[in-house]
């Protein structure tokens, strides 16, 4: 079972949770985000209306420099599967002080929810930026440092906010075994933010590396209290983590599985959260890190995140 966190405690309450689930299991569930219920179904029903558009409009915006509309087995997020079968739209750049996107690079269609969108990514960019300095504080990195360190999330970053759907298949027969909607992978950035709803399983984690069989599903959540906040999000901690980190907190393989029962759609909502581009992937110094690895590429945030989308793509 995964831990949940409630990120408005102070850090002292949450360290032994917090490092738990960093260097375990690389997940946790995220409460006291403050992100109302009624916003997360607003956000949920604009991504099924925009869904629905007709293919040829939902293609007007291919996806270029990891932003706009990705189609059916485009990506291959596993190199030894089947391209996965989803679609998804990006949205970016994201003003990481205000949210704010430039909105009219975007579809017609989501014009009129530039305010949802902006307030989603303001929201999820304060997760984000509370949840790393809880971390820094855990892991007993000098306090002068700490500032120097969150700065990473401030200015110009490639974070990503990302609508996602998984079609339904029309009949059990339809897909094949090895079909997958999201293959085995680890994500690429700093950490990643995830929405999803009740019902619509399939998200699995591998917690050990050796044995490909052996996947752990991420049950939903729900909310302690609905009238105050929506379900604890899904947080799952990426490459550059693992980077900094020199391997002390996991960066966990995770795929999307299609349901027993396939006659069911799932969607979900991520917010992938990079650093700015020119960040070092070099190890941070504290107790519980140990040395820098050897075999680290040499490269800085941006060109690490170039590197795993060409391989996506390709
Ligand atoms: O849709 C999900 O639940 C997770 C997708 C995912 O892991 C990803 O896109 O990186
Ligand atoms: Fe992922």
């Amino acid at each position: 079972m995964l831990q949940v966190v409630d990120i408005s405690k102070k850090t002292e309450d949450i360290t032994e949770q917090l490092f738990e689930s960093s260097t375990n299991h690389g997940f946790l569930f995220v409460k006291g985000h403050g992100i109302p219920q009624s916003h997360i179904e607003n956000l949920f029903k604009v991504s099924a209306e925009y869904f629905a558009l007709d293919q040829s409009v939902k293609d007007k915006y291919p996806i270029e420099n990891n932003i706009g509309y990705t189609s059916f087995n485009q990506e291959q997020l596993d190199a030894r599967k089947t391209k996965d079968y989803k679609e998804a739209y990006n949205f970016g750049p994201i003003n990481s002080t205000t949210g704010e996107i430039p909105i009219e690079n975007h579809p017609e269609f989501f014009q009129k929810y530039n305010d949802l969108i902006t307030k989603t990514n303001f929201y999820l960019f304060e997760v984000a930026k509370q949840l790393f300095v809880h971390l820094l504080k855990t892991l007993k990195i000098d306090k002068d440092k700490i500032p120097e360190i969150a700065k990473c999330l401030t200015g110009d970053t490639h974070t990503i906010l990302r609508f996602l759907r998984y079609p339904q298949m029309r009949s059990l027969k339809e897909a094949e075994n090895d079909d997958i909607r999201a293959g085995a992978h680890t994500d690429y950035g700093l950490l990643t933010i995830l929405f999803q709803q009740e019902g619509q399983q399939g998200l699995q984690l591998n917690l050990n590396k050796e044995d490909d069989q052996d996947w752990l599903p991420i049950a939903f959540q729900p909310s302690d209290d609905i009238s105050k906040e929506g379900a604890p999000l899904v947080v799952n901690f990426g490459d550059l983590l693992q980077f900094w980190t020199n391997g002390t907190i996991k960066s966990t393989i995770h795929r999307v599985v299609i349901p027993e029962t396939r006659l069911k759609d799932r969607y979900s909502i991520v917010f992938f959260v990079h650093p700015q581009d020119k960040t070092s992937l070099e190890g941070w110094e504290s107790k519980y890190i140990p040395k820098d690895e050897e075999n680290k590429p040499q490269v800085n945030a941006y060109e690490h995140l170039l590197m795993r989308l060409n391989e996506t793509y390709s």
